[in-house]
């Protein structure tokens, strides 16, 4: 469903991704791994359409959607979670939800009642404002903020980084939980070898803007971890 070939781009003259081609099939999670500046979030960035890249391609099934902008590729059925907790900390927990009705492709009034499911505290919460959410409970807003809409793919930027355990679990299970709906493919950026081959079904790794290693999750050995990922 996405196939990016030879994606190269950066910022300015600084070239940080060169040679990258990967893909996401239907229903599939996959896990982009790899060491702090590698370019991973300029990866995501660049699916995302906000960095244009200087060569190589992304399709998004038959479309070839390199010129699109990005609200384009969020109405073509892309999800955003991008790094750090981007709510608006003045809007209630609701407001930020109703926001991720209008990068929908399908028009709807009201936020779909699996998305509080899924995330029940936002439901208990759903009157106050983001900013007084534990920083956690942002990081769960901002993803039911972009389930919201529906995505077909969803695009997730270390969404377990800095939060406590117990979150982690909760949106591991949230994870899980879109994977058994085969309704959903989700490109994941995280560290954690266990999530990788426990619930990833493919790896890519990334060394200065360039796979230097991929296969099926179950695959990934320590080994591989300590050449590639190791401070
Ligand atoms: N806006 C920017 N302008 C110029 N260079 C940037 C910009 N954003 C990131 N970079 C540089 O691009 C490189 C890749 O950064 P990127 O954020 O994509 O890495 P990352 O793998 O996501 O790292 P992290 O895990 O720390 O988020 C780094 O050298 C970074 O300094």
């Amino acid at each position: 469903m996405l196939n990016i070939h030879e994606l190269e781009a950066g910022y300015g003259e600084s070239m940080i991704l060169r040679n990258v081609t990967m893909k996401v099939e239907p229903g599939q999670v996959i896990c982009l791994m790899g060491r702090n500046g590698v370019g991973k979030t300029t990866l995501m960035k660049t699916i995302m359409g906000l960095i244009k890249p200087k060569k190589g391609s992304i399709h998004y099934g038959p479309k070839d959607m390199t010129p699109f902008p990005p609200d384009r590729r969020a109405k073509s059925g892309i999800g955003y979670v991008p790094q750090g907790r981007d709510i608006f900390p003045q809007l209630t927990v609701e407001e930020n939800l109703m926001l991720g009705l209008e990068a929908s492709r399908i028009r709807k009034s009201k936020v779909p009642d699996n998305v509080y499911e899924m995330f029940p505290v936002l439901k208990e919460m759903i009157r106050r404002k983001g900013g007084d959410l534990s920083g956690g409970q942002q990081q769960q807003l901002s993803i039911a903020r972009a389930l919201v809409s529906e995505p077909e793919l969803l695009l997730l930027d270390e969404p377990m980084e800095g939060i406590q355990p117990s979150i982690v679990m909760e949106i591991e299970h949230v994870i899980e939980t879109i994977k058994a709906s085969k309704q959903m493919s989700v490109l994941l950026v995280e560290q954690s070898l266990s999530f990788a081959t426990s619930i990833a079904d493919y790896y890519y790794v990334l060394d200065k803007g360039v796979i230097v290693a991929e296969g099926n999750s179950s695959t990934l050995s320590e080994e591989q971890v300590k050449k590639h990922l190791a401070v």
